[in-house]
């Protein structure tokens, strides 16, 4: 199988392979995504823990045209614009237009990516899909006033979601590496459904989409104590998530991979430009 060299940096862990080795593999890239969902899963548990919080999302909340999470998003990638945050292609930026130049000098991310698929981006898909769909299934109905803290969850949501996403992108890059025989032609006739039926494991989406639902159970639960003078044993009894586990396995069902492999699919029409 080919391998991809990403970085011999000696500090540059990236996302996308053990940088001691400098390689990236389909099963490295899939390790990513198996970490990230750590990220994910930790991110909804932190949102939930708020109501749903109607003003954050209101565009006349703030008298500016611009709702509460938005200006919260916004204001956020342009300090990590400055601090170079988006020179890693692994990164995309929700809103791209007229994001400040890096302070930071220019760090040599290795060019894994070809470079006219490297701006595809879902954004859009992602941002109206989290606020619309998957945050009233997250949280509850009611208003507790946490609002900047309701916007940092939010936040921390989206980037991840963002960063899963598009991490597609190396996804196809890798499949593409290893086939290009298989890939080549439907990429020549611009033939979305064939690019899709290639890159698509319905076998690795059904272990997905178990294994986020059990990331949930176990991450989301209370772990509760009990002092019986002489030791301290944990406690039985009915356990809550702190996040449905059945949403988690549909937002990745419904959502996450879906778009994932759209991501695929936009970067691999582009492969060859
Ligand atoms: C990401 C991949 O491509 C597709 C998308 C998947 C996902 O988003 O988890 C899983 C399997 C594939 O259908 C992959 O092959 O690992």
């Amino acid at each position: 199988m080919a391998s991809t060299k990403v970085s011999n940096r000696a500090s540059g862990e990236t996302e996308t392979g053990d940088p001691s080795k400098g390689m990236i593999t389909l099963a490295s890239v899939r390790d990513a995504l198996i970490r990230q969902e750590d990220t994910i899963v930790f991110s909804l548990i932190e949102r939930a823990r708020f109501p749903h919080n109607a003003p954050v999302y209101d565009p006349s909340f703030l008298g500016s045209g611009q709702s509460l999470v938005e200006f919260f998003v916004r204001e956020s990638e342009s300090l990590h614009a400055k601090a170079g945050r988006y020179q890693n292609p692994e990164e995309v930026p929700f809103f791209p237009d007229d994001l400040p130049l890096p302070l930071v000098p220019p760090c040599d991310y290795p060019e894994v990516l070809h470079p006219t698929s490297a701006s595809v981006s879902v954004c859009e898909a992602i941002w109206n899909m989290y606020l619309n769909d998957l945050l009233p299934l997250i949280t509850v109905k009611g208003d507790d006033g946490n609002y900047a803290s309701t916007a940092a969850a939010d936040l921390a949501c989206l980037q991840a979601l963002s960063r899963r996403i598009h991490y597609g992108k190396f996804v196809a890059e890798v499949k593409f590496r290893d086939a290009p025989q298989d890939y080549t032609p439907a990429i020549r006739t611009k033939d979305g459904d064939a690019l899709m039926k290639l890159l698509t494991f319905e076998r690795v989406e059904q272990m997905v989409k178990k294994r986020v639902e059990k990331k949930a159970m176990v991450f989301g639960q209370d772990v509760t104590l009990q002092d019986k003078g002489n030791k301290v044993e944990f406690t039985d009894g009915e356990i809550k998530c702190k996040v449905d586990p059945s949403v988690v396995c549909r937002l990745y069902d419904e959502w996450v991979m879906p778009m994932t492999k759209l991501v695929e699919v936009e970067y691999l029409l582009r492969r060859l430009d």
